[in-house]
């Protein structure tokens, strides 16, 4: 029967996802944010689970309860937890905060356990662990991660027939050895399949959608590889600073607030093979051999940045912010070239640039392919993959076509697929909502691996190691501007080629 391509659209991708991928009902489903009281918890948390509860995804049996040290009245709390949700959906919202109760207590005190346990099991209305689900959700600094872990699983856990799930944000550690503390710690207490460690980026609608457009389209599977590409760029650019937020960043710094993390996952997307199936393990299998083809990184193969005032100074520098260490040589950019030494990408540059206070917000990938061989047009210039994670995502394909007309002319132009014009109505979910809703199903395939991480650590660790033990000064940039001068020359080097010749022009629907 034909239908026409927008109520295909919507029997394929519909803005409610179809009952066989709802959560299945069994018992009671616990969800605690540890650290309830605390940033993360308010801005991304608790507005990702209204989010999931507003579209009928949590199990019916639900219940979310806060923990923190802070004593708060459940009316206050509830207060501040629908004051960082947007909706104008009121009586969904009421109906969210009568599943949200609060209880306070220490991270690392048994009795503040025990007494969360027994307001669990009354949440729950019963102490028999068969069929009960708890989801731990740590939404709590580093330095607490240990104690809070442990004494979960000595108070909290369920026993026999029931299923418990540790959700574990980032920063996992600073280096390899902070991190393989962290994870023995972990470890000692949660199996592997309990963990959930999330980099919400593998959550972004786009890095999603990656794998389909990698392996369900044919034309993308043939020219996937050193044969045809020449070179590969994941940019983040954030056009803000770090907003008195300088003391915590400093003591990461953008190679490991941005590139350790999410930029090389979504590389590893990007390169990995065609797993055997799409289980969680499969997928992760070939995440880790691609990690395992890359060397550690060196400091030659690297740019560092560190922004100052914008040039009318209305825009403070990094070091002007209070909160961060005077003379802080803490690198605020980065780029870096990454290769893979393996079959398909021996040869070809990953570049991968981050950095804050720059001229505009935007993450994407731009895969550069090869230049035509013995090509018969002088004007031509390399095909681009394009696909942009945020604003607006995007996906579109810069090649050369003819002018239309008598003119004999090329130029660039794009196969564009913009969702806001293909995917009108399709409201695209907060990384956090999904990568939630994984957790609660027990899908694992965007979650980080131990060894994942591991293998993360290794290739950055001597890089951040010489950078801080030798105090590597940064290269200035002003705020505003498009990070240090020394990048572009960098990313030429590795071979990326710019076509300042193309103007994009938004379509606009006749009537
Ligand atoms: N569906 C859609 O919405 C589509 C939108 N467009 C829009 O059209 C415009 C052009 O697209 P496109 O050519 O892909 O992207 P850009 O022109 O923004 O960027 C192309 C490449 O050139 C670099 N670059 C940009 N400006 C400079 C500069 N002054 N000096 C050195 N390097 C520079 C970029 O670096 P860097 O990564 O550092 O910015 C990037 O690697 C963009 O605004 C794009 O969003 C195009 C097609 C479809
Ligand atoms: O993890 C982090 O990510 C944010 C950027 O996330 P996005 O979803 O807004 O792209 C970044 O601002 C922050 O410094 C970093 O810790």
């Amino acid at each position: 029967m034909g239908c026409s391509p927008s109520s295909r659209f919507e029997q394929v991708l519909p803005t409610t996802v179809p009952e066989t991928t709802r959560m299945s009902e069994s018992g009671p489903t616990t969800i605690v944010v540890l650290g309830a009281s605390g940033d993360l918890a308010f801005k991304k948390t608790y507005p990702a689970l209204f989010g999931l509860f507003a579209n009928s995804f949590l199990p019916q049996t639900v219940k979310i309860v806060g923990y923190a040290r802070s004593a708060i009245a459940l009316p206050d709390f509830r207060a501040r937890v629908s004051s960082k949700i947007k909706t104008t959906d009121q009586a969904a919202l009421d109906k969210f905060l009568q599943l949200c109760t609060y209880v306070s207590g220490k991270y690392d005190d048994a009795p503040s356990f025990q007494n969360l346990n027994a307001f669990l099991e009354d949440v729950e209305g019963t102490k028999d662990p068969k069929g009960k689900t708890r989801v731990f959700y740590m939404a709590l600094p580093p330095s607490v991660f240990i104690p809070a872990s442990t004494g979960l699983k000595h108070w909290c856990y369920l026993g026999e027939g029931g299923k418990n799930r540790l959700v574990v944000e980032k920063p996992f550690g600073k280096d390899l050895a902070s991190s393989q503390e962290l994870g023995t710690a972990l470890a000692a207490n949660w199996k592997e399949e309990e963990i959930y460690r999330i980099d919400h980026y593998l959550g972004k609608e786009m890095v999603k959608s990656l794998m389909v457009l990698r392996f369900a389209n044919v034309l993308f599977g043939a020219i996937w590889n050193r044969n045809h590409i020449n070179n590969v760029q994941i940019t983040f650019k954030e056009k803000f600073g770090t907003d008195g937020r300088g003391g915590y960043f400093d003591e990461f710094g953008i190679i490991r607030d941005i590139m350790q993390n999410h930029l090389l996952q979504v590389l590893t997307i990007l390169a990995m093979d065609r797993p055997v199936t799409l289980s969680a393990e499969d997928v992760r299998n070939e995440k880790v051999k691609v990690l395992r083809a890359i060397k550690p990184l060196t400091l030659d193969e690297t740019i560092l940045g560190q922004y100052t005032a914008s040039a009318d100074k209305k825009e403070p520098g990094y070091l002007d912010d209070p909160t961060v260490p005077h003379g802080s040589t803490t690198p605020t950019y980065a780029a870096a070239v990454f290769k893979i030494h393996n079959e398909r990408w021996e040869g070809v540059p990953f570049i991968l640039k981050c950095g804050k206070a720059l001229e505009e917000s935007k993450v994407e990938i731009r895969v550069q392919f090869n230049d035509v061989a013995g090509n018969l047009y002088p004007s031509t210039v390399r095909n681009e993959l394009v696909i942009r994670l945020q604003p607006k995502e995007a996906v579109y394909m810069k090649l050369m076509n003819k002018e239309p007309g008598l003119s004999t002319d090329l130029h660039v132009t794009e196969l564009d697929l913009s969702y806001e014009k293909r995917y009108k109505d399709a409201k695209i979910p907060d990384a956090y909502e999904s990568l939630i809703l994984d957790c609660l199903k027990g899908d694992h395939s965007n979650f980080v691996r131990d060894d994942e991480l591991e293998l993360a650590w290794k290739i950055f660790t001597p890089l951040l190691h010489k950078i801080e033990g030798e105090k590597i000064q940064p290269e200035l940039y002003q705020y505003g501007s498009r990070g240090p001068a020394a990048a572009q020359e960098f990313i030429e080097r590795h071979g990326f080629q710019r076509d300042s010749s193309y103007k994009w022009v938004p379509h606009t629907p006749r009537l």
